[in-house]
């Protein structure tokens, strides 16, 4: 099966950047099957992802990695390529609602995750049972709301002994606390129940019925030390209306961020996502 080396750019824009990237990855005997590419006229910046078939280039992504170096420097870029034969290993955190960690459960073992869930982590001991039936291991860290400090130490300990590239929390109920945001900048990624930023917090469709909405959502974003306030990575609605109860809003919603979840997250394994500054940029 056909493997790909992925190059992500982001750089000051200037003239000529795409005709050395592309006359480097030329040079190097590489077939390009995908290329996407953003100016920010606003910022200035430049955001670029490349994919290139591997077998079209005669060197290892190590040494294709240290090729590139003089390219990067010459365009003051922050940069990474990587060999999308290396899973990305994912941990799911969840609470009591179950419907987004079944959902990527189910797509994972389908298939449809390019990726390694090497563990579940919970506040409650519900969702046990379902996640070792995937043969996932599960751990139950209960959050101590007198000593939070203590819990999330061995929530952190718990992710750095799964070596987690990427951490999903799929409808988890807890505010992750700073040196945690800290330390997983840009690798925690959260489904908000509402279309951000309306109804930040907790209870966001009860929000919502009381204001008389005719749209919900849900948003897709990074998880930052401010509350549901990190950079957007996908959002999507679903129209309702006055006979609509706040349970109807809850059933409806569940369907957008399971479908909102699942390809942020897809999105995000596939480096289709750059940050810049509190917004992405996303090649999907
Ligand atoms: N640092 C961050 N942590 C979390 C974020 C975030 O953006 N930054 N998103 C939330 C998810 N979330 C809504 O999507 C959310 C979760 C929890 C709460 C909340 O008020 N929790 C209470 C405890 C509630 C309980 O015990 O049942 C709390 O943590 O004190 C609001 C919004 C996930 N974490």
């Amino acid at each position: 099966m056909s493997h790909y080396y992925r190059l992500v750019v982001s750089c000051p824009d200037r003239v000529g950047i795409v005709a050395r990237v592309s006359s480097f990855i030329a040079k190097q005997g590489g077939s390009i099957t995908e290329a996407s590419q953003h100016s920010d006229l606003e910022t200035g910046c430049f955001f670029m992802r490349y994919e290139i078939l591997a077998d079209s280039v005669g060197m290892s992504v190590e040494a294709l990695r240290a090729a590139f170096e003089p390219v990067a420097i010459e365009f003051d870029m922050q940069w990474s390529l990587v060999d999308t034969q290396q899973r990305r290993r994912v941990v799911l955190m969840v609470s009591r609602e179950s419907h987004c960690l079944v959902d990527l459960l189910y797509r994972w073992q389908a298939g449809e995750l390019d990726c390694d869930i090497v563990g579940v982590i919970s506040n409650h001991d519900d969702m046990r049972s379902l996640t070792e039936w995937y043969g996932i291991p599960y751990h139950y860290v209960p959050v101590d709301p007198d000593n939070k400090q203590v819990s999330f130490a061995k929530v952190q300990a718990e992710i750095d002994s799964a070596r987690a590239d990427c951490v999903v929390l799929a409808r988890y109920m807890q505010i992750l606390p700073p040196d945690l945001c800290a330390l997983y900048a840009g690798r925690v990624i959260n489904i908000h129940h509402s279309f951000l930023p309306s109804f930040a917090g907790a209870k966001p469709y009860h929000q919502a019925y009381q204001r008389g909405v005719k749209l919900i959502g849900a948003t897709c974003h990074y998880v930052t030390e401010e509350l549901d306030a990190g950079p957007i990575i996908e959002q999507d609605i679903h129209r309702v209306s006055h006979c609509h109860t706040p349970t109807d809003l809850v059933r409806f919603g569940r369907d957008v961020e399971k479908a909102v979840l699942a390809r942020g997250l897809r999105w995000h394994l596939e480096d289709r996502v750059l940050v810049h500054g509190n917004k992405t940029v996303v090649f999907s």
